[in-house]
Protein backbone atom coordinates (compact mmCIF):
# COMPACT_ATOMS: atom_id res chain seq x y z
CA UNK A 1 0.00 0.00 0.00
CA UNK A 2 1.29 3.31 -0.73
CA UNK A 3 1.46 5.16 2.71
CA UNK A 4 1.60 9.22 1.92
CA UNK A 5 1.30 10.49 5.64
CA UNK A 6 0.54 14.14 3.96
CA UNK A 7 -2.43 12.74 2.12
CA UNK A 8 -4.59 10.46 4.42
CA UNK A 9 -8.20 10.82 3.53
CA UNK A 10 -11.05 12.92 5.31
CA UNK A 11 -12.31 10.41 8.48
CA UNK A 12 -15.71 10.69 9.31
CA UNK A 13 -16.15 12.18 13.32
CA UNK A 14 -18.77 9.46 14.08
CA UNK A 15 -18.28 8.31 17.95
CA UNK A 16 -17.48 4.56 18.86
CA UNK A 17 -19.22 2.88 21.34
CA UNK A 18 -17.50 -0.24 21.20
CA UNK A 19 -13.56 -0.53 21.39
CA UNK A 20 -13.75 -3.40 19.04
CA UNK A 21 -14.09 -2.01 15.80
CA UNK A 22 -13.62 -5.72 14.07
CA UNK A 23 -12.80 -9.20 14.76
CA UNK A 24 -11.69 -12.25 12.85
CA UNK A 25 -11.27 -15.55 14.34
CA UNK A 26 -10.84 -18.63 12.03
CA UNK A 27 -8.64 -21.28 10.90
CA UNK A 28 -5.62 -19.16 9.89
CA UNK A 29 -5.59 -16.89 13.23
CA UNK A 30 -7.06 -13.94 15.20
CA UNK A 31 -7.38 -10.33 13.88
CA UNK A 32 -8.94 -7.33 16.43
CA UNK A 33 -8.95 -3.70 15.08
CA UNK A 34 -9.60 -2.14 18.83
CA UNK A 35 -10.77 1.80 18.91
CA UNK A 36 -9.94 4.32 19.22
CA UNK A 37 -10.63 4.37 15.48
CA UNK A 38 -11.19 6.51 12.43
CA UNK A 39 -13.85 5.84 10.12
CA UNK A 40 -12.80 5.63 6.19
CA UNK A 41 -14.53 8.74 3.98
CA UNK A 42 -17.47 6.12 2.83
CA UNK A 43 -17.41 5.12 -1.03
CA UNK A 44 -18.52 3.15 -3.37
CA UNK A 45 -16.37 0.03 -5.18
CA UNK A 46 -15.63 2.65 -8.04
CA UNK A 47 -13.36 4.69 -5.67
CA UNK A 48 -11.93 2.37 -3.08
CA UNK A 49 -8.56 1.66 -4.71
CA UNK A 50 -8.15 5.75 -4.89
CA UNK A 51 -9.34 6.09 -1.17
CA UNK A 52 -6.82 2.87 0.67
CA UNK A 53 -4.05 4.43 -1.49
CA UNK A 54 -4.40 7.36 -0.01
CA UNK A 55 -4.79 5.99 3.51
CA UNK A 56 -1.38 6.83 5.80
CA UNK A 57 -1.39 3.66 8.03
CA UNK A 58 1.50 3.72 10.98
CA UNK A 59 2.34 0.36 11.30
CA UNK A 60 0.92 -0.97 14.41
CA UNK A 61 -2.48 0.19 12.28
CA UNK A 62 -5.17 -1.94 10.33
CA UNK A 63 -8.10 -1.01 8.31
CA UNK A 64 -10.58 -3.42 8.41
CA UNK A 65 -14.17 -3.67 8.04
CA UNK A 66 -17.30 -4.44 5.36
CA UNK A 67 -18.02 -3.37 1.64
CA UNK A 68 -21.97 -3.72 1.21
CA UNK A 69 -23.52 -6.31 -1.20
CA UNK A 70 -23.94 -3.37 -3.54
CA UNK A 71 -21.07 -2.34 -5.05
CA UNK A 72 -23.12 1.55 -5.91
CA UNK A 73 -23.20 1.65 -1.56
CA UNK A 74 -20.95 3.27 0.89
CA UNK A 75 -18.22 0.17 2.59
CA UNK A 76 -17.82 0.51 5.84
CA UNK A 77 -14.15 0.42 6.61
CA UNK A 78 -12.05 1.36 10.01
CA UNK A 79 -8.79 2.81 10.54
CA UNK A 80 -7.82 1.62 14.05
CA UNK A 81 -4.89 -0.19 15.78
CA UNK A 82 -4.67 -4.26 15.51
CA UNK A 83 -4.47 -6.14 19.06
CA UNK A 84 -0.89 -7.29 19.57
CA UNK A 85 -2.78 -9.41 22.40
CA UNK A 86 -4.32 -11.67 19.59
CA UNK A 87 -7.37 -12.13 22.04
CA UNK A 88 -10.09 -14.81 21.13
CA UNK A 89 -13.64 -12.47 19.86
CA UNK A 90 -15.19 -13.09 22.92
CA UNK A 91 -15.02 -14.99 26.24
CA UNK A 92 -18.12 -13.99 27.49
CA UNK A 93 -21.29 -16.48 28.12
CA UNK A 94 -23.79 -14.76 29.27
CA UNK A 95 -27.31 -13.70 27.61
CA UNK A 96 -27.77 -16.77 25.73
CA UNK A 97 -29.98 -17.96 25.10
CA UNK A 98 -32.24 -15.27 24.10
CA UNK A 99 -35.35 -15.04 26.74
CA UNK A 100 -38.78 -13.87 25.01
CA UNK A 101 -37.88 -13.69 21.58
CA UNK A 102 -40.49 -13.71 18.66
CA UNK A 103 -39.21 -14.71 14.98
CA UNK A 104 -40.31 -13.29 11.90
CA UNK A 105 -39.58 -14.50 8.24
CA UNK A 106 -39.05 -11.95 5.41
CA UNK A 107 -39.89 -13.43 2.76
CA UNK A 108 -41.65 -16.59 4.36
CA UNK A 109 -39.88 -19.72 2.98
CA UNK A 110 -43.02 -20.16 0.64
CA UNK A 111 -42.71 -16.48 -0.77
CA UNK A 112 -39.33 -17.61 -1.20
CA UNK A 113 -40.06 -20.55 -3.18
CA UNK A 114 -42.36 -18.86 -5.23
CA UNK A 115 -38.93 -16.05 -5.78
CA UNK A 116 -37.25 -19.02 -6.66
CA UNK A 117 -39.53 -20.33 -9.70
CA UNK A 118 -40.15 -16.75 -11.10
CA UNK A 119 -36.34 -16.41 -11.17
CA UNK A 120 -36.48 -19.74 -13.22
CA UNK A 121 -39.05 -18.80 -15.50
CA UNK A 122 -36.77 -15.51 -16.61
CA UNK A 123 -33.69 -18.04 -17.70
CA UNK A 124 -36.00 -20.78 -19.32
CA UNK A 125 -37.69 -17.68 -21.35
CA UNK A 126 -33.66 -16.39 -21.80
CA UNK A 127 -32.05 -19.78 -22.57
CA UNK A 128 -30.37 -19.72 -25.92
CA UNK A 129 -29.75 -15.71 -25.70
CA UNK A 130 -26.01 -14.29 -25.27
CA UNK A 131 -26.95 -12.26 -22.38
CA UNK A 132 -29.57 -15.00 -20.94
CA UNK A 133 -29.15 -15.03 -16.64
CA UNK A 134 -27.35 -18.05 -16.00
CA UNK A 135 -27.37 -17.70 -12.08
CA UNK A 136 -28.89 -15.83 -9.51
CA UNK A 137 -28.48 -16.32 -5.64
CA UNK A 138 -31.64 -15.21 -4.05
CA UNK A 139 -31.68 -14.28 -0.55
CA UNK A 140 -34.28 -14.66 2.59
CA UNK A 141 -33.59 -13.01 6.39
CA UNK A 142 -35.13 -14.07 9.43
CA UNK A 143 -36.04 -11.28 11.92
CA UNK A 144 -35.73 -12.16 15.75
CA UNK A 145 -36.58 -9.61 17.87
CA UNK A 146 -35.92 -10.45 21.62
CA UNK A 147 -36.78 -8.52 24.94
CA UNK A 148 -33.60 -7.88 25.91
CA UNK A 149 -30.24 -7.03 23.92
CA UNK A 150 -28.85 -9.45 21.71
CA UNK A 151 -25.25 -9.93 23.71
CA UNK A 152 -22.93 -9.46 21.00
CA UNK A 153 -19.83 -10.95 23.20
CA UNK A 154 -21.90 -14.08 24.16
CA UNK A 155 -22.66 -14.99 20.33
CA UNK A 156 -19.61 -14.09 19.21
CA UNK A 157 -18.45 -16.84 21.87
CA UNK A 158 -20.62 -18.92 20.62
CA UNK A 159 -20.18 -18.72 17.08
CA UNK A 160 -16.41 -19.49 17.22
CA UNK A 161 -17.24 -22.50 18.57
CA UNK A 162 -17.21 -24.37 15.10
CA UNK A 163 -13.30 -24.11 14.34
CA UNK A 164 -14.02 -24.95 10.31
CA UNK A 165 -15.78 -21.58 9.87
CA UNK A 166 -14.09 -17.57 10.85
CA UNK A 167 -16.19 -15.95 13.38
CA UNK A 168 -16.39 -12.59 12.54
CA UNK A 169 -18.12 -9.21 13.90
CA UNK A 170 -17.75 -5.58 12.34
CA UNK A 171 -19.21 -2.30 13.82
CA UNK A 172 -21.37 -0.65 11.26
CA UNK A 173 -22.71 3.10 10.76
CA UNK A 174 -25.13 4.28 13.04
CA UNK A 175 -27.38 7.11 13.69
CA UNK A 176 -31.13 7.61 15.30
CA UNK A 177 -32.23 4.14 13.46
CA UNK A 178 -29.71 2.19 15.77
CA UNK A 179 -28.93 4.56 18.82
CA UNK A 180 -27.89 1.35 20.71
CA UNK A 181 -25.27 0.84 17.79
CA UNK A 182 -25.16 -1.74 15.19
CA UNK A 183 -22.65 -4.73 14.24
CA UNK A 184 -22.32 -7.28 11.39
CA UNK A 185 -22.02 -10.86 13.51
CA UNK A 186 -21.36 -14.17 11.64
CA UNK A 187 -19.67 -17.28 11.21
CA UNK A 188 -18.78 -17.30 7.16
CA UNK A 189 -16.55 -20.47 5.98
CA UNK A 190 -15.78 -18.93 2.79
CA UNK A 191 -12.65 -17.04 1.97
CA UNK A 192 -13.06 -14.28 -0.57
CA UNK A 193 -9.08 -14.05 -0.81
CA UNK A 194 -6.12 -14.09 1.40
CA UNK A 195 -3.05 -11.98 0.57
CA UNK A 196 0.01 -12.63 2.14
CA UNK A 197 3.50 -10.62 0.50
CA UNK A 198 2.78 -12.14 -3.47
CA UNK A 199 0.64 -14.87 -2.29
CA UNK A 200 -3.04 -14.98 -2.97
CA UNK A 201 -5.69 -17.63 -2.20
CA UNK A 202 -9.27 -17.62 -2.43
CA UNK A 203 -11.71 -20.62 -1.84
CA UNK A 204 -15.28 -20.22 -3.18
CA UNK A 205 -17.81 -22.37 -2.09
CA UNK A 206 -21.34 -22.87 -4.12
CA UNK A 207 -23.34 -26.05 -3.93
CA UNK A 208 -24.80 -26.83 -0.22
CA UNK A 209 -26.56 -29.94 1.60
CA UNK A 210 -27.62 -29.71 5.18
CA UNK A 211 -25.62 -32.24 7.41
CA UNK A 212 -27.51 -34.69 9.34
CA UNK A 213 -27.48 -36.24 12.34
CA UNK A 214 -27.22 -39.85 11.45
CA UNK A 215 -23.59 -40.37 10.47
CA UNK A 216 -24.51 -42.66 7.11
CA UNK A 217 -27.43 -40.13 6.31
CA UNK A 218 -24.90 -37.36 6.50
CA UNK A 219 -22.29 -38.90 4.31
CA UNK A 220 -25.07 -40.19 1.95
CA UNK A 221 -26.00 -36.07 1.67
CA UNK A 222 -22.32 -35.34 1.08
CA UNK A 223 -21.96 -37.68 -1.76
CA UNK A 224 -24.96 -36.88 -3.29
CA UNK A 225 -24.00 -33.16 -3.66
CA UNK A 226 -20.51 -34.00 -4.77
CA UNK A 227 -22.38 -36.04 -8.03
CA UNK A 228 -25.12 -33.67 -8.42
CA UNK A 229 -24.68 -31.87 -11.65
CA UNK A 230 -26.82 -29.24 -10.76
CA UNK A 231 -24.73 -28.32 -7.91
CA UNK A 232 -21.66 -28.82 -9.75
CA UNK A 233 -22.59 -26.52 -12.88
CA UNK A 234 -23.81 -23.68 -9.83
CA UNK A 235 -20.02 -24.14 -8.74
CA UNK A 236 -18.25 -24.15 -11.44
CA UNK A 237 -19.68 -20.98 -12.44
CA UNK A 238 -17.91 -19.13 -9.33
CA UNK A 239 -14.52 -20.57 -9.74
CA UNK A 240 -14.94 -19.35 -13.30
CA UNK A 241 -15.46 -15.67 -12.37
CA UNK A 242 -12.64 -15.73 -9.55
CA UNK A 243 -10.32 -17.13 -12.10
CA UNK A 244 -10.90 -14.30 -14.91
CA UNK A 245 -10.93 -11.67 -12.54
CA UNK A 246 -7.25 -12.56 -10.70
CA UNK A 247 -5.49 -13.39 -14.12
CA UNK A 248 -4.92 -10.05 -14.82
CA UNK A 249 -3.06 -9.00 -11.29
CA UNK A 250 -1.52 -12.71 -11.53
CA UNK A 251 1.70 -14.37 -12.49
CA UNK A 252 0.56 -17.93 -12.14
CA UNK A 253 -2.74 -18.84 -10.46
CA UNK A 254 -4.03 -22.34 -10.43
CA UNK A 255 -6.88 -24.83 -8.74
CA UNK A 256 -4.11 -27.29 -7.17
CA UNK A 257 -6.70 -29.59 -6.11
CA UNK A 258 -9.84 -29.26 -8.04
CA UNK A 259 -13.27 -29.29 -6.50
CA UNK A 260 -13.81 -30.92 -2.87
CA UNK A 261 -16.28 -31.09 -0.58
CA UNK A 262 -16.16 -28.93 2.74
CA UNK A 263 -18.08 -29.07 5.88
CA UNK A 264 -19.18 -26.73 8.70
CA UNK A 265 -21.26 -28.25 11.23
CA UNK A 266 -24.51 -27.20 9.93
CA UNK A 267 -23.89 -27.21 6.12
CA UNK A 268 -21.75 -29.12 3.40
CA UNK A 269 -20.86 -27.43 0.36
CA UNK A 270 -18.42 -27.77 -2.85
CA UNK A 271 -15.52 -25.82 -2.62
CA UNK A 272 -12.29 -24.88 -5.02
CA UNK A 273 -9.38 -23.27 -3.29
CA UNK A 274 -7.57 -21.20 -6.02
CA UNK A 275 -3.97 -20.34 -5.48
CA UNK A 276 -1.93 -17.69 -6.71
CA UNK A 277 1.24 -15.68 -7.39
CA UNK A 278 0.63 -11.52 -7.40
CA UNK A 279 2.56 -9.47 -10.39
CA UNK A 280 2.49 -7.08 -7.69
CA UNK A 281 2.89 -7.76 -4.29
CA UNK A 282 1.68 -4.23 -3.09
CA UNK A 283 -1.78 -4.64 -4.15
CA UNK A 284 -3.90 -4.17 -1.39
CA UNK A 285 -5.88 -7.06 -0.36
CA UNK A 286 -9.06 -5.20 0.17
CA UNK A 287 -8.42 -4.00 -3.62
CA UNK A 288 -8.88 -7.37 -4.72
CA UNK A 289 -11.58 -8.28 -2.95
CA UNK A 290 -13.50 -5.38 -3.86
CA UNK A 291 -12.49 -6.14 -7.25
CA UNK A 292 -13.66 -9.54 -6.94
CA UNK A 293 -17.09 -9.18 -4.93
CA UNK A 294 -19.55 -9.53 -5.49
CA UNK A 295 -19.09 -13.32 -6.97
CA UNK A 296 -22.13 -15.60 -8.05
CA UNK A 297 -21.88 -17.39 -5.20
CA UNK A 298 -23.58 -14.53 -3.76
CA UNK A 299 -24.97 -12.66 -6.67
CA UNK A 300 -25.37 -14.43 -10.26
CA UNK A 301 -24.16 -14.88 -13.95
CA UNK A 302 -24.35 -12.17 -15.40
CA UNK A 303 -23.23 -10.35 -12.87
CA UNK A 304 -25.00 -6.94 -13.15
CA UNK A 305 -28.53 -8.72 -14.67
CA UNK A 306 -28.46 -11.01 -11.56
CA UNK A 307 -27.64 -7.85 -8.99
CA UNK A 308 -30.30 -5.99 -10.74
CA UNK A 309 -32.92 -8.82 -10.32
CA UNK A 310 -31.84 -9.32 -7.06
CA UNK A 311 -32.91 -5.45 -5.85
CA UNK A 312 -36.48 -5.86 -8.03
CA UNK A 313 -37.18 -9.42 -6.15
CA UNK A 314 -35.93 -9.61 -2.38
CA UNK A 315 -37.99 -7.84 -0.85
CA UNK A 316 -35.35 -7.10 2.01
CA UNK A 317 -31.96 -5.18 1.73
CA UNK A 318 -28.94 -7.32 1.67
CA UNK A 319 -26.64 -4.06 3.20
CA UNK A 320 -23.78 -5.57 4.22
CA UNK A 321 -24.85 -9.30 3.79
CA UNK A 322 -23.46 -11.28 1.14
CA UNK A 323 -20.62 -8.38 0.58
CA UNK A 324 -17.41 -8.48 1.91
CA UNK A 325 -15.87 -8.43 5.50
CA UNK A 326 -11.82 -8.70 6.36
CA UNK A 327 -8.67 -6.52 6.74
CA UNK A 328 -5.58 -5.28 5.26
CA UNK A 329 -2.36 -4.02 6.93
CA UNK A 330 0.12 -1.51 5.84
CA UNK A 331 1.80 -3.65 3.65
CA UNK A 332 -1.49 -4.57 1.90
CA UNK A 333 -1.51 -7.95 3.62
CA UNK A 334 -4.80 -9.56 4.91
CA UNK A 335 -7.97 -11.72 4.60
CA UNK A 336 -11.72 -11.18 3.21
CA UNK A 337 -14.33 -13.17 3.95
CA UNK A 338 -17.92 -13.51 2.22
CA UNK A 339 -20.40 -12.10 4.80
CA UNK A 340 -22.50 -15.16 4.65
CA UNK A 341 -24.10 -17.26 7.80
CA UNK A 342 -24.33 -13.79 9.54
CA UNK A 343 -27.02 -11.74 10.89
CA UNK A 344 -27.11 -7.35 11.88
CA UNK A 345 -27.18 -7.28 14.93
CA UNK A 346 -28.90 -4.00 16.87
CA UNK A 347 -30.30 -3.43 20.24
CA UNK A 348 -32.89 -6.43 20.67
CA UNK A 349 -33.41 -6.85 16.97
CA UNK A 350 -30.81 -9.62 14.90
CA UNK A 351 -31.44 -10.10 11.54
CA UNK A 352 -30.57 -13.26 10.15
CA UNK A 353 -29.60 -13.69 6.27
CA UNK A 354 -29.52 -17.07 4.22
CA UNK A 355 -29.25 -17.55 0.19
CA UNK A 356 -29.10 -19.89 -2.70
CA UNK A 357 -27.59 -20.32 -5.79
CA UNK A 358 -30.59 -21.05 -8.64
CA UNK A 359 -29.71 -22.25 -12.20
CA UNK A 360 -32.10 -24.16 -14.38
CA UNK A 361 -32.85 -27.56 -12.34
CA UNK A 362 -33.34 -25.75 -9.42
CA UNK A 363 -36.24 -26.90 -7.02
CA UNK A 364 -37.57 -24.13 -5.48
CA UNK A 365 -38.51 -26.36 -2.05
CA UNK A 366 -35.04 -27.44 -1.81
CA UNK A 367 -33.98 -23.82 -2.17
CA UNK A 368 -35.90 -22.86 0.43
CA UNK A 369 -35.06 -25.55 2.45
CA UNK A 370 -31.42 -25.66 1.66
CA UNK A 371 -31.94 -21.57 3.12
CA UNK A 372 -33.40 -22.78 6.11
CA UNK A 373 -31.02 -25.16 6.93
CA UNK A 374 -28.29 -21.97 6.74
CA UNK A 375 -30.02 -19.97 8.97
CA UNK A 376 -29.18 -23.09 11.65
CA UNK A 377 -25.85 -22.07 12.50
CA UNK A 378 -27.31 -18.80 13.70
CA UNK A 379 -30.19 -20.06 15.34
CA UNK A 380 -27.99 -22.48 17.16
CA UNK A 381 -25.48 -19.85 18.27
CA UNK A 382 -28.50 -17.43 19.86
CA UNK A 383 -29.83 -20.36 21.38
CA UNK A 384 -33.10 -20.53 19.48
CA UNK A 385 -34.39 -23.67 17.49
CA UNK A 386 -31.29 -24.54 14.77
CA UNK A 387 -34.86 -25.80 12.33
CA UNK A 388 -36.61 -23.12 13.05
CA UNK A 389 -36.64 -21.96 9.51
CA UNK A 390 -37.58 -25.30 8.39
CA UNK A 391 -41.27 -25.53 10.02
CA UNK A 392 -43.08 -23.64 7.57
CA UNK A 393 -42.11 -26.40 5.41
CA UNK A 394 -43.07 -28.06 2.60
CA UNK A 395 -45.88 -24.82 1.76
CA UNK A 396 -50.03 -25.70 1.44
CA UNK A 397 -50.05 -27.73 -1.34
CA UNK A 398 -46.62 -29.02 -2.10
CA UNK A 399 -45.27 -32.14 -1.15
C1 LIG B 1 -25.30 -17.19 -0.28
C2 LIG B 1 -24.98 -18.08 0.68
O1 LIG B 1 -24.16 -19.15 0.46
C3 LIG B 1 -23.34 -19.22 -0.69
C4 LIG B 1 -22.12 -19.94 -0.28
C5 LIG B 1 -22.06 -21.30 -0.26
C6 LIG B 1 -23.04 -22.05 -0.90
C7 LIG B 1 -24.03 -21.46 -1.60
C8 LIG B 1 -25.06 -22.25 -2.31
O2 LIG B 1 -24.93 -23.48 -2.35
O3 LIG B 1 -26.03 -21.68 -2.81
C9 LIG B 1 -24.08 -19.98 -1.78
O4 LIG B 1 -23.53 -19.71 -3.03
C10 LIG B 1 -25.48 -17.95 2.04
O5 LIG B 1 -25.12 -18.77 2.89
O6 LIG B 1 -26.25 -16.99 2.32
Amino acid sequence: MNIRLSEAPKKTASPVPDPILFGFEGPSGCILGRGPAQRIAPGTAATLASRIAAVALDPDEIIGGALPFDREAADCLWQCRRDKARAPLASVQGGLPLAGWRLTAEPSACDYAQAVSRALGIMADEAGRSDALEKIVLARTLLVESAAPVPIEALMAQLRADRSVTAFRVALPWGADHPQGRALCGATPELLVEKQGRRVLSHPLAGSARRLADPAADRAAAAALAQSAKDQREHALVVESILDILAPYCRDLSCPEGTRLTSTRSMWHLGTRIEGRLKDGDTPSVVLASALHPTPAVCGVPTARAAELIKTIEPVARDYYAGAVGWCDAKGDGAWHVAIRCAEVSGRRARLYAGAGIVPGSDPMAEAAETGAKFGALLAALGLPQDAALQDLPCDGET
